[in-house]
């Protein structure tokens, strides 16, 4: 094992001591830039705000880490390099508005630092966060199906004719320049099939990626991943690869998570994370979610304690999650009484 290997093993170990045993991660960022009024109807979707209204992002990531959270995830799910490229920018234009979520996740991170040292120690009479505490900036990969702009990272079904081969090339150049931009880890987010999980494992592996990575699937029925793969192979491909710090799911109704995380345990050792969305359920033809029919912050918070018991060690909100589901988490895991040292 070489020394970055060795580093990488307890990388997010020693992470979680410093984080009290569990870390937050944040809530959703597209369906919150929308709530400050972003218009996401676009195939680029959130990254849209990467050229439109940076500060929004900006805003968004301190909301977050005043909220509590320990990671933040930047705007790059749905930024790939074909995707600008079909806007008409330059591949350097693309790289750079990929580099560019980068920075605004890192300022976002300093100006909260300098909160931190100006404000109260703890916590501020408003209620906000502002406790030195370390904070990783998790670069987003979100899949083939999200650039597909067509609901595909729902269903998974890439047909046929899209290979393994494929989707490493249709991904290398974005893992690369993210990984050399400053990111603390990348964060493979909602994964919707066995293959492109094992086409992530092998980037990081062939492109000899220096920072951790993890990855997160999603499901829409509490057994397999929403292709109908099964969790069990997707998540042992994560548990083989040594880059893989934290295996997971994300953007999967609370109801799920239960079941899912008992899955998941019985193939990894790795950390596991959980950042389910509220549940509401998505009009695809609308292309809208339908309102309330998810879960209160009040429940998801009840579900926190319980996925903690069951060995979730990351927990955080994904779409139609927001500051107060965030907020909520925080106030639910400060309370607990700290783990015994063995
Ligand atoms: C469709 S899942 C989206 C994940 C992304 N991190 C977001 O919150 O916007
Ligand atoms: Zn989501």
């Amino acid at each position: 094992m070489g020394h970055a290997a060795a580093e990488t093993s307890s990388f997010m170990t020693d992470f979680l001591l410093q984080s009290g045993g569990v870390a937050i991660i944040d809530g959703g960022l597209a369906t919150e830039l929308e709530r400050y009024g972003a218009d996401l109807n676009d195939p680029l979707w959130s990254a849209k705000c990467l050229l439109t209204s940076p500060h929004l992002i900006r805003a968004v990531h301190l909301d977050y880490l005043e909220a509590g959270a320990d990671i933040i995830i930047t705007a790059s799910y749905q930024a790939t390099i074909q995707g600008f490229e079909a806007k008409g920018f330059s591949s350097d234009e693309s790289e750079s508005l990929l580099r560019k979520s980068m920075e605004i996740a890192c300022e976002a991170r300093d100006i909260y630092h300098d909160r931190c040292r100006e404000g109260s120690p703890d916590s501020n009479d408003d209620g906000r966060v502002l406790k030195q505490r370390p904070i990783l900036v998790a670069a987003s990969i979100g899949s083939y199906g999200a650039y597909l702009a067509d609901g595909s990272e729902y269903s998974g079904n890439y047909g046929h004719a899209i290979t393994l081969e494929n989707l490493k090339d249709f991904h290398r150049r974005r893992v690369q320049i993210l990984a050399e931009s400053g990111a603390d880890l990348i964060a493979f987010e909602t994964v919707p099939n066995k293959v492109e999980a094992q086409a992530y494992v092998e980037l990081l592996e062939e492109e000899d990626i220096k920072i951790p990575a993890w990855l997160s699937f999603n499901s829409k029925d509490g057994i397999n991943v929403v292709s109908g793969d099964s969790l069990f192979d997707c998540a042992s491909i994560a548990e083989s690869c040594k880059n893989v710090v934290a295996v997971g799911i994300n953007c999967t109704p609370p109801r799920f998570i239960h079941g899912l995380i008992l899955s998941i345990k019985k193939v990894t050792t790795k950390p596991i994370l959980i950042y389910p969305n509220s549940g509401e359920s998505y009009d695809g033809k609308r292309k809208e979610w339908v309102q309330n029919t998810g879960i209160s912050d009040k429940d998801f918070v009840s579900y926190v304690n319980k996925w903690c018991g069951i060995g979730a060690a990351l927990v955080g909100g994904c779409c139609r999650t927001t500051p107060n589901t965030i907020r909520a988490i925080y106030r639910t895991l400060s309370s607990r009484s700290p783990a015994p040292s063995s």
